[in-house]
């Protein structure tokens, strides 16, 4: 089975798909080894930030366990979408749609290590972290790539649980329990991905649309995402100070959630007060919604930096 393409797509562009790097190379990127790596520390947060003490090496195995298997959800994403990707000038040089690496190949590739990551955290854990592991994968290959991607302008922010759930896994895999901290972390990484991910729609828009992916700022203008990227920075801001207002952490936490909540509100007015056309198209080769993205990646990782922080130190002081 393929993605289908939309009928009366456009015939697909030609791009430079020449050979990059070695084979085994070619094999590491279609894990999507960048993204995986904040994946992961937000599900070692989750982990960390669990009661209790974990064996070092089961807390590792847990962690390699989410890395497989977000990498395992990504190859599956490039096997499907290798259709759109082939159209798309950020993705044509990806393994595939370069020719380096087989689809059917990618496609065992992608299975293999999702059943091994979820049956080696169940061996290594318990049946609840390998549960919300196995759903994850399903959630991003299945719900959000083969159903909403296509079909919806809500598809990230729906779609975008996928990435949020690594903190549950992570504490769960250290408790075999849930608890409210985790499911905060949930709700930050979840409000979180559309102001990341529609920064960087705003400038790689013209792609989606030749690809006929009805990602927002082309069914409904760059006005209208810039807006919406402004609304989740806020809601972001208010979940992000949940954990201080239930006391779960203390002020080297608030201090840093507002700084960034604050700092990310900026990016994003910036963003919506771009030299823009009246359709909402910068003037300006899109330079604050490129600093907003690249804004984004350093806020979780700070932000989530920040909790752990806290954590530690809360823990000596008591
Ligand atoms: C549905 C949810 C998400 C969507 C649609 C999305 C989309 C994207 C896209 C299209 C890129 C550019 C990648 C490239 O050019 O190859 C990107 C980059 C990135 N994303 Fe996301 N993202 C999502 C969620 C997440 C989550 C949950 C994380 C981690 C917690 C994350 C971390 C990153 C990182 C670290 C990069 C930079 C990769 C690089 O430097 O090449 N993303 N994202
Ligand atoms: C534990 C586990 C399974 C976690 C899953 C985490 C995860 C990989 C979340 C989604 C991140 C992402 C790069 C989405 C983009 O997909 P896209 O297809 O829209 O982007 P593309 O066009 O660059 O392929």
């Amino acid at each position: 089975m393929s993605g289908a393409v939309a009928e009366g797509r456009p015939a697909r562009p030609r791009f430079e798909t020449a050979r990059v790097g070695t084979k085994a190379h070619d094999w590491v990127q279609l894990l999507k080894p960048r993204v995986i790596s904040l994946v992961v520390f937000t599900g070692a947060a989750g982990l960390f930030m669990a009661p209790g003490h974990m064996n070092p090496v089961i807390a590792a195995v847990s962690i390699l366990c989410i890395c497989l298997a977000s990498g395992a959800a990504g190859a599956i994403n490039m096997w499907y979408d290798r259709d759109i990707d082939i159209v798309m000038q950020r993705t044509a040089t990806r393994p595939i749609p370069g020719g380096r690496i087989p689809a059917d190949g990618t496609l065992a590739y992608g299975l293999g290590l999702s059943v091994f990551s979820v049956a080696l955290m169940w061996l290594a854990t318990n049946a609840l972290a390998a549960g919300i592991l196995a759903f994850s994968i399903f959630f991003y290959a299945v719900i959000y790539t083969m159903w909403l991607k296509r079909s919806t302008p809500q598809n990230i922010v729906i779609g975008g649980a996928a990435g949020a759930f690594p903190p549950m896994i992570g504490w769960a895999a250290a408790t075999g329990s849930m608890s409210v901290m985790p499911i905060v972390m949930f709700a930050i990484v979840f409000l979180w991905t559309p102001p990341h991910f529609w920064s960087l729609s705003l400038y790689a828009c013209k792609d989606y649309g030749r690809a006929g992916i009805p990602m927002l700022p082309v069914v409904k203008g760059a006005r209208h995402t810039r807006w919406q990227i402004l609304i989740y920075t806020v809601l972001l801001l208010a979940v992000s100070l949940v954990p201080s207002f239930l006391r779960l952490s203390g002020p080297l936490y608030t201090v840093t959630a507002l700084a960034l909540g604050l700092g990310f509100i900026a990016c994003a007015v910036r963003v919506l007060r771009e030299k823009q056309d009246a359709g909402g198209v910068s003037l300006n080769g899109d330079k604050a919604a490129r600093v907003s993205f690249r804004f984004s990646l350093a806020y979780l990782f700070l932000l989530f930096c920040g909790l752990l922080a806290d954590h530690a130190l809360m823990g000596w002081l008591s």
